[in-house]
């Protein structure tokens, strides 16, 4: 590696986890000890051919009953097949910068494709950065990214688009790592259900239905190490125990191994964390559907009342259709899906950060829901740093405001 590229690498590095400099980012040795087979890896999730089913189907055998599915051949005419290769899109995309992470202040971390492939290619780290990058759309030179792929028809129908693309909170993201990195576990914010699609590698999954209580399922500080909230983590300490008699026959996890071309669908509330067992590439969205818009709207009016407002007007004007539905959500009954930031579902609960935000917050992000990734605050590749109810939130979240990598 040149110079410029380790001194670029060691700069981000520093920036979005200061707290390793003095520990080192490979103590743990985990690019030597840990599984990383993919046939090694259990696999327990329903596959379905998402060529063969119809719209009707997907709702009625999955979302509506809010469960977890892998759909294949969804992904066989996007040139994302062809176009997202280490190789075209380090040529491409060669000195644009993708977020890679987030400063202890809020800011996104970013570095070039150049740098990152290098990185990419030869870190032995433990938990190494992760591109989750959710303005390439927005961006002039990274938007053509967005004629790589297409929204399954599935997914089409959502209803944030009704909230204008400035204060809808983020949606899609790019997504790029080396095998160890990942997404700790987390509960997608606002009651969004996703889709994961990935291009390169191999994703291993967890899913836990969203009764489990935070408490269960979150490994505790103290037994955390340096590492808390990374994925490496929660297989290394959590996953046996799942294994164990013990663990809660009802809150046993969905394991998947996710291939190239297959996609995860992950319904509203659930317990989700990804680890990359490979270099993996891949594109993923949150939404809100028909099907998942009472808890939306339960989350969205109680997190981000100001947009909850403007969504609102817009949903009358332009989905009137949709209104019964909304006035029938009971705002003050829990709406049986849990957030991250809750260690219950606490639609009365005042200590609940998510639910009684007082929406100083509302500038186009996930509100205070704290989840890696999808809450940052780059969704315009604007700088912002944390509103002050974010940053005064409880340590937990504020942890991960400062690793959320804006999704
Ligand atoms: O790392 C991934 O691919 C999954 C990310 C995820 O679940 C999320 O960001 O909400
Ligand atoms: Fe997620």
């Amino acid at each position: 590696m040149d110079r410029r590229t380790t001194k670029r690498i060691a700069t981000a590095k520093e920036k979005a986890r200061p707290e390793l400099t003095n520990f080192g980012w490979n103590t743990l040795h985990l690019s030597s000890r840990m599984n990383l087979d993919p046939q090694k890896c259990r696999d327990t999730i329903d596959r379905v051919d998402g060529s063969k089913i119809t719209y009707e189907e997907f709702v009625e055998r999955y979302e509506r009953p809010k469960k977890p599915v892998i759909l294949t051949n969804l992904l066989n005419d996007w040139t994302a097949n062809q176009k997202w290769s280490l190789e075209r899109l380090g040529r491409k995309y060669r000195n644009q910068k993708f977020k890679c992470g987030e400063d202890n202040d809020g800011y996104s971390v970013k570095m070039k494709m150049k740098y990152f492939i290098e990185y990419l290619k030869r870190n032995t780290d433990d938990s190494p950065l992760y591109i989750f990058d959710s303005s390439f759309g927005d961006r002039h030179k990274t938007k053509k990214l967005l004629d790589d792929f297409k929204v399954p028809d599935f997914f089409a129908d959502d209803l944030f688009r009704y909230a204008s693309e400035r204060k809808r909170p983020p949606y899609r993201w790019f997504v790029m790592g080396s095998a160890r990195s990942g997404t700790g576990i987390h509960i997608d914010p606002l009651g969004t259900s996703a889709w994961n699609a990935l291009i390169v590698g191999h994703k291993r999954w967890c899913l836990i239905p969203t009764q489990a209580p935070k408490d269960l399922v979150k490994v505790t500080r103290g037994e955390a190490g340096k590492h808390p909230d990374e994925a490496v983590t929660w297989f290394s300490i959590m996953y046996p125990r799942t294994q164990s008699p013990a663990w809660p026959a009802e809150f046993k996890p969905i394991e998947a191994v996710q291939r190239a071309g297959e996609l995860m669908f992950v319904p509203s509330g659930w317990w989700h964390l990804v680890l990359n067992l490979d270099e993996t590439i891949a594109v993923t969205q949150n939404f809100c559907s028909v099907t998942n818009l009472p808890v939306v709207w339960h989350k969205t009016v109680r997190g981000r009342p100001k947009l909850a407002k403007h969504w609102l007007r817009s949903l009358r004007a332009q989905r009137p259709e949709l209104i019964p539905t909304i006035d029938a959500v009971q705002l003050d009954r829990p709406v049986g899906v849990q957030s991250d930031s809750s260690s219950s579902d606490s639609s009365s609960s005042s200590s609940d950060s998510s639910d009684s935000d007082s929406d100083s917050n509302d500038s186009g992000k996930g509100g205070t829901e704290s989840v890696p990734h999808r809450m940052g605050a780059d969704s315009h590749s604007r700088k912002r740093k944390p509103s002050p109810a974010s940053s005064s939130c409880s340590t937990d979240c504020a942890n991960k405001m400062r690793r959320s990598r804006s999704k």
